[in-house]
């Protein structure tokens, strides 16, 4: 269990940490069924029916949310979904954390139904594809292998997600209910669901580089992001107790050396690294593997920015301090 961050009545909630207990039991239950004769790969037929059922299920639960809020009492809406206008706070959520008993449905579908169901589909892809053309492609192996990756080290520091602004400040709506349940499990597995259909011949020099593409990304937002949690949980940790820091009027610090010295969000710039190498094995005869890409580099600029300026509101003129210092955002000398 852990505790998240206080809320506006100085309390804390607690919040079971088993995402990557979940990601294995589910491993184990599909093995199961796999080797007793279920046709996983018969999934990648279904997908854009399970499309429309995630999509309905995200808009019933995010209205018998909002009805929900109507309910809450003030101190548990979120800042933002809070206007009087119905539409508006539906889309973006009223309650902070809606919970039914000790069940917090935000922190349960931000990594867990949509982060395991992504890779599940991208497994059903690679054994289709697997029945379809004898085994399956390199490319293939390399897009599953690195999302797997990437959803098990989410779920594996499962705890770093409640300090996320999704869970301390944004509201459970429509907009996050329809991401977490819909929008990622269909289409960030969206290079999978291309190789299906065009296959590309990978040779192990071009695929050995594609790799290393993704190591360096990993390598950055691995870095930058256990660099800041080790800090804000222990700032006397060895690991970042020699980093340089700015003291903010909050009492808290902010890191300006090491990864968090380079740019004001590194761990975006090794997203963006891994972003890519998971279309470059799709080749670039086509735009849709670079769809995530583009969507990606747009959602982040925009997170960014909504960071910016949560983070001017909280540590006000340190923060200027440290754009003077760290002037670039994500990507040195460009951006
Ligand atoms: N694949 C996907 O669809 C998505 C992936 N992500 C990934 O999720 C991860 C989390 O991202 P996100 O929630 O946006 O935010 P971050 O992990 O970047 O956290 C931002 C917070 O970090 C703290 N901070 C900022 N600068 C410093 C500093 N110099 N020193 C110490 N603390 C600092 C501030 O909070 P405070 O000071 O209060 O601690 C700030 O609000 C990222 O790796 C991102 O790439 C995010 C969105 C979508
Ligand atoms: C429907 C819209 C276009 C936007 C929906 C946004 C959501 C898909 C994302 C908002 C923040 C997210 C985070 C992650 C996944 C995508 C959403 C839910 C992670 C869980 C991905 C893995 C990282 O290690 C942590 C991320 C936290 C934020």
């Amino acid at each position: 269990m852990a505790e998240g961050q206080e809320l506006k009545d100085k309390s804390r909630l607690r919040y079971p940490i088993n995402g990557f207990q979940a990601l294995v039991v589910t491993a184990l239950l599909v093995g199961l069924g796999v080797s007793a004769g279920l046709p996983l790969g018969m999934l990648t037929e279904m997908l854009l029916p399970l499309a429309w059922v995630a999509t309905l299920t995200a808009f019933i639960f995010s209205l018998l949310l909002y009805l929900k809020a109507l309910m809450a009492p003030a101190s548990a809406l979120a800042p933002g979904g809070n206007s009087g206008n119905p539409l508006y706070d539906f889309f973006l959520g009223r309650e902070l954390n809606p919970r039914f008993g000790s069940f917090d449905c935000k922190y349960f579908c931000e990594l867990r139904p949509g982060l395991i169901g992504w890779v599940l589909i991208n497994l059903a892809l690679l054994v289709q594809e697997a029945e379809l053309r004898g085994s399956p492609s390199v490319a293939m192996w390399l897009v599953n292998g690195f999302q797997l990756l990437y959803v098990g080290d989410a779920l594996w520091h499962e705890e770093a997600v409640l300090t996320t602004m999704d869970i301390t400040h944004d509201g459970f709506g429509f907009m996050l209910a329809f991401g977490d349940l819909a929008w990622v499990p269909f289409t960030y597995s969206l290079q999978a669901q291309f190789l299906l259909h065009h296959p590309q011949p990978l040779e192990l020099p071009t695929a050995s580089v594609i790799c290393l593409v993704n190591a360096v990304g990993y390598y950055i937002f691995r870095g930058a992001n256990s660099q800041k949690n080790t800090f804000r949980k222990n700032p006397s940790d060895p690991r970042v107790a020699g980093l340089e820091t700015i003291s903010t009027a909050t009492g808290r610090q902010l890191l300006v050396s090491g990864w968090w010295g380079m740019v004001r969000h590194p761990n975006y710039l090794g997203d963006l690294i891994m972003a890519l190498a998971w279309s470059l094995p799709c080749g670039v005869s086509h735009l849709l593997p670079y769809f995530y890409l583009l969507y990606f580099t747009a959602l982040l600029v925009h997170r960014e920015a909504r960071d910016e300026q949560q983070c001017l509101q909280k540590y006000g003129l340190a923060w200027h301090e440290y754009c003077r210092r760290v002037p670039y955002r994500i990507v040195p000398y460009i951006y």
